[in-house]
């Protein structure tokens, strides 16, 4: 996160840091609670990895340094990548983890609401985006999880500021036009968490942008109310 701060224990329960086990074991992207048994982050994330064994899931954590071997984790079962994902400036970025075994929920793991297909046109104003991701474009992963505000950007205006590329109704921008406050390399597959009438909303997964917190570059998020059927399917046992 560039321009972020240090969130405090418990802020964000639904963040998970995903990790996986190649030649070393590594942070590499976020993802989110939305049941005792569910994992939704980016399809980005998982596509080329997606054995699940290679993957730990640590919930109920602030800080990267908390984790060693033998800090508890959740495996993953099964990865579910939406068929239509080919990378994630086209669209499509998101992807399930089913754990192994369900969680037990604590103050310091719980599941946020997905918005409900019917919210599409909600213009949320209290939006956080929220990861381990570097600070600036040539950084590290950080130790404490940061915390950004960014608000909504207009698909109008998003599509403007990148002219290039095709902004479908599927995502979502958020940023400031100045720039300086954003995801960055490693935040992706996190939530962009709204709160609406006191409650949290999943809104938005990190996916995509032109370098990091640059002006006029705002984030691109996949639009989770636009896949409230496609995570209903996927996580109805039938
Ligand atoms: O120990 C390490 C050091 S190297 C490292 C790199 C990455 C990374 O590039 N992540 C990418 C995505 C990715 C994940 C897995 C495999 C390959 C790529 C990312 O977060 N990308 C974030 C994409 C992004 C989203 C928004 Cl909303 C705004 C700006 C950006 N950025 C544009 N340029 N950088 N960030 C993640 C974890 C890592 N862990």
């Amino acid at each position: 996160i560039v321009g972020g701060t240090d969130s405090s224990p418990g802020e964000w329960p639904w963040q998970v840091s995903l990790h996986a086990r190649l030649s070393r074991q590594r942070h590499l992207c976020g993802g989110s609670i939305i049941s005792n048994q569910w994992i939704l982050t980016a399809a980005h994330c998982v596509s080329s990895l997606e054995n699940p064994n290679i993957w730990r899931v640590y919930a109920g954590i602030l800080r990267q340094s908390e984790i060693n071997e033998n800090t508890p984790f959740f495996k993953v079962e099964e990865i579910i990548i939406h068929s239509q994902y080919k990378f994630a400036q086209i669209g499509y970025d998101i992807a399930l983890m089913k754990l192994v075994k369900p969680m037990n929920f604590t103050d310091l793991q719980l599941p946020i609401c997905l918005p409900s297909k019917e919210d599409t046109d909600i213009f949320y104003t209290d939006c956080w985006v929220i990861g381990w991701g570097y600070r600036k474009e040539k950084g590290r992963v950080q130790d404490i999880l940061q915390k950004a505000p960014v608000p909504f950007m207009s698909k109008e205006e998003c599509q403007a500021r990148y002219w290039k590329r095709r902004i479908g109704d599927k995502v979502i921008c958020a940023g400031y036009d100045e720039g300086g406050r954003d995801a960055c390399k490693g935040d992706s597959g996190g939530p962009l968490s709204c709160r609406h009438e006191e409650v949290w909303y999943l809104v938005g997964i990190t996916s995509w942008g032109e370098g990091c917190a640059r002006p006029r570059q705002p984030g691109v998020y996949t639009k989770v109310a636009e896949y409230s059927d496609w995570i209903l399917e996927k996580t109805t046992q039938h």
